[in-house]
C-alpha cells in the first residue's frame, strides 16, 4: 500500500504572466450544464433541460484570494458584471444558422430550442447578432473571427461547422472564450471524395471545355483529344478520410495510386493498395496530383514555385481540399510554362475569387465551385448501400435498435443531421465527439472518471475556501494515488475540474475543458501533477486526489500541513466523494452539501453542544464525524444542508474549548449527477449483436426508465433509452442515489454479476446480463 514511487505525469506548468489586454474570455451565462458552462452541477444531468443555475449568485467567504490574477484583470470583472444575465424567459437556447443546412439538421434543432436561419450576413451584421446566440453553425462561406466571440460577449457556447475544414474558425480566439468548436468529419466524404474523382475525369477527357465549346456553336473534336487514366500514377497528397477514398475509386479506374501523408499509418494505406512515399517521390512521379489535406502553416502553399518544377512535365493537379495549399500565382506560371497541362480546382485562397482571376479564366482549368460537399446525401439524407427491410429480415430486431444498427453499420447521416447533433449534445453539456479545440476523452474513460470529476471539482472548491483573504493563490499541486499505469490514466479532465473549483468561485470566469488551462495560465495559477504509485488493484482509477496550494495562509490553521501548505485530500467512496484529509489529520467527510470544520480539545459533549446549537436555529445536520489527533485535539466534521446564518455561526465559534472553526461552501448536488457520453449506444449494440441477436427483443420499456426518456425527439428515443439503461445499470457510480439495486436473490448466475466490477471489459459482460432475456435481476426504484 506504501508509496512506491513519486513521479510527474504531466503538468501544465504556467509561469506567472500578465494577462492579454483586450482579449479577455467572458463569463458565459451559466445556464448549460457540465463543461460548457458554470453552474452548481459539475456534470451533465442527462437529459434535462433544467438551466436554472447562477453561479454569480454564490457568496463565499473568502475574498481576494487570487488577488494577483483579479487584481490585473479588472476590467473583465468589472465588464463582465454588465453582462445580462439569464432569466427564466432567455432559458431556451438560440441556435444561429448562417449557412443553408439540409432540413433534417434544421428539424432537430428546431426540436431543441429557437432556431434562427440568415444567411449572406456581413461580417457586422454576424458580429450584431451574435450576442444574443448560444450557438452557431457555418459552412465553409462564414469567418469566425476573434471579433465574432468578442462581440459574442460570452453567450456563444458552441460554434459548429457543418463540414470537415475548420480553417475559418478562429480555433485560438473560440478556446480562449471557453468555447467548443465542433465539426461534421465524415457525412460528407464520400460527396468530396466523388466530386475529386468528377474533376479527375472531367479534366482528363476535358468535358468542360468541350460543354462549352459545343453550346458556342462549335465542333472541336481534335482540339479535345484527352488523355486516359488507366495505368497512370496518382499521387494522393494527404491519405485522410477523403485521400483514401479517392485511392479507392482511382484504383478501380486502373491507376497506379501512391500517396504522402506523413501522418498515416503505413497498414492503412497498404490495406487499400497504396503506397506511402515521400513528399519528393510522390510529385516527382506522379502523372495526376490529387490534394487532400487540410490547410495549416505546414501545407499552406505546399505547392509553389519550387515544388511546381520537380514534378513531372505535363503533370494535372486536381484540389478538392483548400486552395491555400496551392500558390495561386505559381500554378498560373506552372500552366503558363507547361509543366502543368491542366488543374481542376474546387477551392480558392479566396472564395469566390474575383471575376478576371487568371488562374479561372486559365483554358487549362477546370473550376466548380466549392462544390465538393454539395450532394444532397452528404447535406441531409441518409445513405443506404442495404435496404432496411434486407436488414431486417437477416437479423430480426427490435424497432428501437434499428436506427442505431443501420447508422452504426450501413448508414452515413447528412451533414446537417451530424452537426445540428453534434451542437445540441454541446449544448447539453456533453463532450462531443467531434471536439475539435478540446481535449477528446474516450466515453469509457469519461464514464469510469466521473465521480472522480465529482470529486475534483468538490477539492478544488474547498482547497480555495481554506485560504486566508488577502494571499494570492499562484500554485496548486495535485497528487493522483493511483495503481494505473501512467498511460491507463488521463487526468485532463480531473485537472480541469479541479481548476474549475479554484477558480470560479472567486472569480467571473468560466472554466470547462476547453479553456481550464489557458484560464489558469491566463491568472497566473501554476497547476502542476504528480502520480503517486501505488501497490493495489488497478481496477478503480485513482484511489485519492490531493490538493496542495502553496505559499498562502489558511484560515483554518488545521488545513495546513508539516510543510506549510493548505493540504486536503479526497477518495470516492460508494460512487460519492469524500473529504479523507485535512492537514495532517485524517477525516472522513462526505463532501455534500455545506461543510463546518472545527478543532476542538478532544473532550465529552462537544458534539452535543455544536449540535443543540444547530438544532435551535433548524439548521439540518446530514452527517458529523469526528477525527482525533494527537494532543488530546479532535476535527469535527458537520454536513449542512442549508448555509447558517452568522449570528449561528459566531455561537459555534464561543463555544469553549472550540479554538477554530470554518464555514465551507460546497453546494448540495441537486437532481442525480450523470452522464450521458455519446458513443455509448454504440458500445451497446455492439455487444448485444456480438452475443445475441434476439437480446434487442427483450428491450422492453422498464417504467422507471421511460420518464427520463419522455425528452426529445422521437429519433432520439432508440438512443436515449439505451443510453438510460447503459448508465443506470453498468455505470459504475451512476446509481449514487439507490435508484439501481441489485436483488442478489434473483441474479442469474448465467448472467454475471451487473453491478459487479466496473472496468470497460467488464462493463460490456454486464450488459449481456442486463439486456439479455432475465433482466430481473435487477431492481429498479
Ligand atoms: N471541397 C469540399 O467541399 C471539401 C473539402 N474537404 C477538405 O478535404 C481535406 C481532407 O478532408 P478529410 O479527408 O476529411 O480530412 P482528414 O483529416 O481525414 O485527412 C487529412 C489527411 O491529411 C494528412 N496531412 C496532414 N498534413 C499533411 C501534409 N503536410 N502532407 C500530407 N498529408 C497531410 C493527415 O495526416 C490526414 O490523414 C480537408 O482540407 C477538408 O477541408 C473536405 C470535404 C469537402
Ligand atoms: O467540409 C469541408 O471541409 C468543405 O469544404 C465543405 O464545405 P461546405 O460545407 O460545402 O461549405
Amino acid at each position: 500500500m506504501a508509496s512506491s514511487s513519486i513521479k510527474a505525469i504531466s503538468s501544465s506548468a504556467f509561469t506567472a504572466s500578465p494577462p492579454p489586454s483586450q482579449t479577455k474570455p467572458q463569463p458565459s451565462i451559466p445556464y448549460l450544464l457540465s463543461f460548457l458552462h458554470a453552474t452548481s452541477r459539475p456534470i451533465s444531468l442527462k437529459l434535462s433541460r433544467s438551466r436554472s443555475h447562477n453561479s454569480h449568485s454564490h457568496s463565499f467567504l473568502i475574498t481576494n484570494v487570487l488577488k494577483k490574477a483579479e487584481s490585473s484583470s479588472d476590467t473583465y470583472l468589472s465588464k463582465s458584471s454588465q453582462l445580462p444575465k439569464p432569466t427564466s424567459s432567455d432559458s431556451t437556447p438560440t441556435v444561429l444558422v448562417t449557412e443553408k443546412l439540409g432540413e433534417a439538421g434544421l428539424e432537430v434543432l428546431r426540436g431543441f430550442g429557437n432556431l434562427e436561419c440568415a444567411y449572406n450576413l456581413s461580417p457586422e451584421e454576424l458580429c450584431a447578432k451574435i450576442s444574443t446566440c448560444d450557438a452557431l453553425i457555418v459552412r465553409s462561406g462564414t469567418k469566425v473571427t476573434r471579433q465574432v466571440f468578442e462581440a459574442a460577449k460570452g453567450r456563444l457556447k458552441v460554434v459548429g461547422r457543418a463540414g470537415v475544414g475548420i480553417d475559418n474558425v478562429d480555433l485560438q480566439a473560440a478556446t480562449e472564450f471557453g468555447c467548443l468548436v465542433v465539426n461534421a468529419p465524415t457525412a460528407n466524404t464520400v460527396a468530396a471524395a466523388e466530386h475529386g474523382i468528377a474533376l479527375l475525369t472531367a479534366m482528363s477527357r476535358n468535358v468542360a471545355q468541350a460543354d462549352a465549346s459545343i453550346k458556342a456553336g462549335k465542333w472541336q473534336r481534335n482540339k479535345y483529344v484527352g488523355v486516359s487514366l488507366v495505368g497512370k500514377t496518382l499521387a494522393v497528397m494527404g491519405f485522410g478520410k477523403v485521400g483514401s477514398e479517392v485511392a479507392r475509386r482511382a484504383k478501380g479506374l486502373g491507376m497506379h495510386v501512391i500517396s504522402h501523408d506523413p501522418y498515416a499509418p503505413v497498414d492503412r494505406a497498404r490495406a487499400v493498395g497504396v503506397e506511402l512515399v515521400s513528399f519528393e517521390q510522390a510529385i516527382g512521379t506522379a502523372d495526376f496530383i490529387s490534394l487532400h489535406m487540410p490547410l495549416t502553416p505546414t501545407t499552406s502553399k505546399v505547392l509553389n514555385d519550387k515544388t511546381f518544377a520537380q514534378m513531372k512535365k505535363g503533370v494535372r493537379i486536381i484540389n478538392v481540399a483548400r486552395g491555400g495549399v496551392i500558390d495561386e500565382d505559381a500554378l498560373v506560371r506552372a500552366l503558363d510554362s507547361g509543366i502543368v497541362a491542366q488543374a481542376a480546382l474546387d477551392v480558392f485562397a479566396e472564395e469566390p475569387p474575383s471575376k478576371d482571376s487568371k488562374l479561372v479564366q486559365h483554358e487549362n482549368v477546370t473550376v466548380t465551385p466549392h462544390l465538393g460537399a454539395s450532394t444532397k446525401e452528404a447535406q441531409a439524407r441518409l445513405i443506404s448501400p442495404i435496404p432496411i427491410k434486407t436488414l431486417s429480415k437477416d437479423i430480426s430486431l427490435h424497432p428501437l435498435t434499428h436506427r442505431i444498427l443501420h447508422e452504426m453499420l450501413f448508414f452515413q447521416e447528412g451533414v446537417a443531421i451530424e452537426i445540428a447533433e453534434a451542437v445540441v449534445g454541446a449544448l447539453k453539456g456533453e463532450l462531443s465527439a467531434t471536439a475539435v479545440n478540446a481535449p477528446m476523452v474516450p466515453p469509457e474513460v469519461l464514464a469510469e472518471l466521473s465521480p472522480y470529476v465529482v470529486l475534483a471539482e468538490k477539492l478544488g472548491k474547498l482547497a480555495v475556501q481554506l485560504v486566508a483573504g488577502g494571499s494570492g493563490i499562484t500554485s496548486v499541486r495535485v497528487v493522483y494515488k493511483t495503481a494505473r499505469d501512467p498511460d491507463d490514466l488521463d487526468t485532463r479532465l480531473l485537472r480541469a475540474m479541479i481548476t474549475k473549483g479554484i477558480i470560479e468561485p472567486i472569480s467571473a470566469s468560466f472554466i470547462n475543458l476547453v479553456n481550464a488551462d489557458f484560464v489558469a495560465k491566463d491568472k497566473g495559477l501554476r497547476i502542476t501533477e504528480e502520480r503517486v504509485a501505488i501497490d493495489s488493484s488497478p481496477e478503480f482509477p485513482v484511489a485519492s486526489i490531493q490538493v496542495h496550494i502553496t505559499n498562502v495562509e489558511s484560515k483554518f490553521a488545521s488545513c495546513v500541513s508539516k510543510n506549510g501548505n493548505i493540504s486536503i485530500e479526497g477518495k470516492v467512496k460508494y460512487g460519492k466523494p469524500h473529504l479523507t484529509l485535512l492537514g495532517s489529520f485524517g477525516v472522513d467527510v462526505s463532501l455534500e452539501g455545506n461543510l463546518i470544520l472545527c478543532r476542538q480539545v478532544d473532550q465529552p459533549g462537544m458534539i452535543g453542544q455544536v449540535g443543540k446549537i444547530l438544532g435551535t436555529e433548524n439548521v439540518n445536520v446530514n452527517f458529523m464525524s469526528v477525527g482525533r489527533t494527537i494532543q488530546k485535539k479532535a476535527i469535527m466534521a458537520i454536513g449542512v444542508d442549508e448555509e447558517p446564518k452568522e449570528e449561528l455561526l459566531n455561537k459555534i465559534g464561543k463555544v469553549p474549548d472550540i479554538e477554530e472553526f470554518v464555514f465551507l461552501k460546497l453546494y448540495k448536488q441537486r437532481g442525480r449527477p450523470a452522464l450521458r457520453v455519446p458513443g455509448c449506444a454504440v458500445n451497446l449494440v455492439y455487444m448485444v449483436m456480438s452475443t445475441n441477436t434476439e437480446a434487442p427483443h427483450n428491450l422492453s420499456p422498464m417504467p422507471p426508465m421511460t420518464s427520463h426518456i419522455t425528452q426529445g425527439s422521437e429519433l432520439c428515443k432508440p438512443y436515449m433509452y439505451i443510453h438510460e439503461i447503459f448508465w443506470e445499470l453498468t455505470g459504475f457510480g451512476f446509481y449514487r442515489n439507490s435508484e439501481v439495486k441489485r436483488d442478489r436473490s434473483k441474479s442469474n448466475p448465467m448472467m454475471g454479476d451487473p453491478l459487479g466490477s466496473s472496468r470497460v471489459s467488464s462493463q460490456k459482460q454486464n450488459c449481456e446480463g442486463i439486456i439479455g432475456p432475465k433482466a430481473d435481476n435487477i431492481v429498479l426504484r
